[in-house]
């Protein structure tokens, strides 16, 4: 995929700007505060419809005004394509080639991206809030089902926590939470499901990459941990049934917390570095090594899921690689995907190493020559 041109309007700090990114590797660079990563969110947001550092949309809408506005024109395996995006106080609209889409899922992977930013260390080291997140946004955008699944296991697992809390108030209608464990673990399979097989696949490329970054000293695992398995292995059938009992067997805990405890809700994901988990045992280091080896890896699975590179944007990253892995990143992508990096100053960045760079001086919400 390749971003030709991109939009915005009252997005954050910018009141309207156009910009053609003709070249292979864009670089907006400016001090602190001036909007580089607000830019290169901007493209997150048209891909995904959410901006990979806040929950909140009414913070990418420029203050003072009422509706933000992102689009961009893009050229696909099957031809060019242009993408609008407007958010503001009663949500989001979007169209393709000027149509609009009634549900966001038939918006969602018409752009695909790849984001590695600072805050891509918490996937390896933080909560597991942070890793259902990254597989939720990542196999969304491959695969538009898995975004259905998820909106009706969260709709379920509302409507049967709400349940279980007020069950100390009144009795509870066991009859009814009945058909919202059905649903739940109906939901919940699929999704364990799409998370196992996009684990796996991510499994094979990382595993491959993180050895190269390594020169082969180690051996990186991806492991799935969902909640509900005993394993990482997922069958269709026999996760159904383990769920239900499951559920079945914690049902006065779960009454007594007031609050669903079992389900994809509660996976996790586990890294391992020779057979040591990276979280508690990895060297910063290794832990940066780890996100990075995971980033490449989308890039190629979502080569192999969907035909083409995604974007590939880099946010204030290649200051904190050393030598030898800026190279290596910059190696990957210079031949294959079109990147847009940000940094506060070129010399961190080997740019001997690109070819065909275009620069961007970003200036308090404008570009400068
Ligand atoms: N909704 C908004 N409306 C107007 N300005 C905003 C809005 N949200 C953020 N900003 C402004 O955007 C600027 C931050 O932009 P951005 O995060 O892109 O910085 P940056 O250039 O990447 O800097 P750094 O190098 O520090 O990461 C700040 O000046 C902030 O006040």
């Amino acid at each position: 995929m390749f971003l030709k041109k991109l939009s915005v309007r009252h997005y954050r700090n910018y009141e309207e700007l156009e910009l053609n990114t003709d070249s292979n590797v864009n670089i907006f660079l400016g001090s602190n505060a001036q909007g580089k990563t607000n830019l290169l969110e901007a493209i997150y947001v048209l891909a995904l419809t959410k901006s990979h550092r806040t929950f909140q949309d009414k913070e990418l809408i420029r203050w003072q005004a009422d509706s933000a506005h992102i689009a961009a024109e893009i050229d696909k395996k099957y031809g060019p394509c242009k993408l609008e995006l407007a958010l503001s106080s009663k949500g989001k609209r979007v169209r393709i080639n000027g149509l609009e889409q009634r549900k966001l899922s038939q918006f969602i992977g018409a752009l695909n991206v790849v984001m590695f930013a600072p805050e891509d260390l918490e996937i390896v080291k933080g909560s597991p809030g942070v890793r259902r997140r990254f597989m939720d946004m990542e196999i969304g955008q491959v695969y538009p089902s898995y975004i259905y699944d998820l909106s009706q296991y969260q709709k379920t697992l509302q409507q049967r926590n709400n349940m279980l809390k007020n069950a100390f108030k009144a009795p509870l209608d066991q009859d009814m939470l009945s058909v919202w464990d059905e649903q739940l673990v109906t939901y919940g399979v699929k999704i364990m499901k799409k998370r196992q097989n996009f684990i796996k696949k991510l499994q094979k490329w990382a595993e491959q990459i993180h050895a190269g970054i390594t020169n082969g000293k180690e051996q990186l695992t991806i492991t799935y941990s969902p909640s509900v398995a005993d394993s990482e292995e997922v069958d269709d059938t026999v996760v159904f049934d383990q769920f239900m009992v499951k559920l079945s067997k914690i049902r006065d805990q779960e009454i007594r917390r007031g609050v669903s405890i079992l389900g994809p809700h509660r996976d996790d994901l586990l890294f391992f570095i020779n057979g040591k988990e990276v979280q508690t045992y990895g060297s910063q280091g290794q832990q940066r090594t780890t996100a990075l080896s995971l980033k490449l890896a989308e890039l190629e699975l979502i080569y192999e899921e969907v035909g083409e590179y995604p974007i590939l944007l880099l946010d204030d990253v290649l200051s904190e690689l050393d030598e030898y892995r800026q190279t290596q990143l910059i190696q990957t992508f210079q031949s294959k995907v079109q990147t847009f990096i940000t940094t506060t100053g070129l010399e961190s960045v080997h740019l001997d190493q690109l070819n065909n760079a275009s620069i961007f001086h970003v200036n308090s919400g404008s570009i400068t020559d």
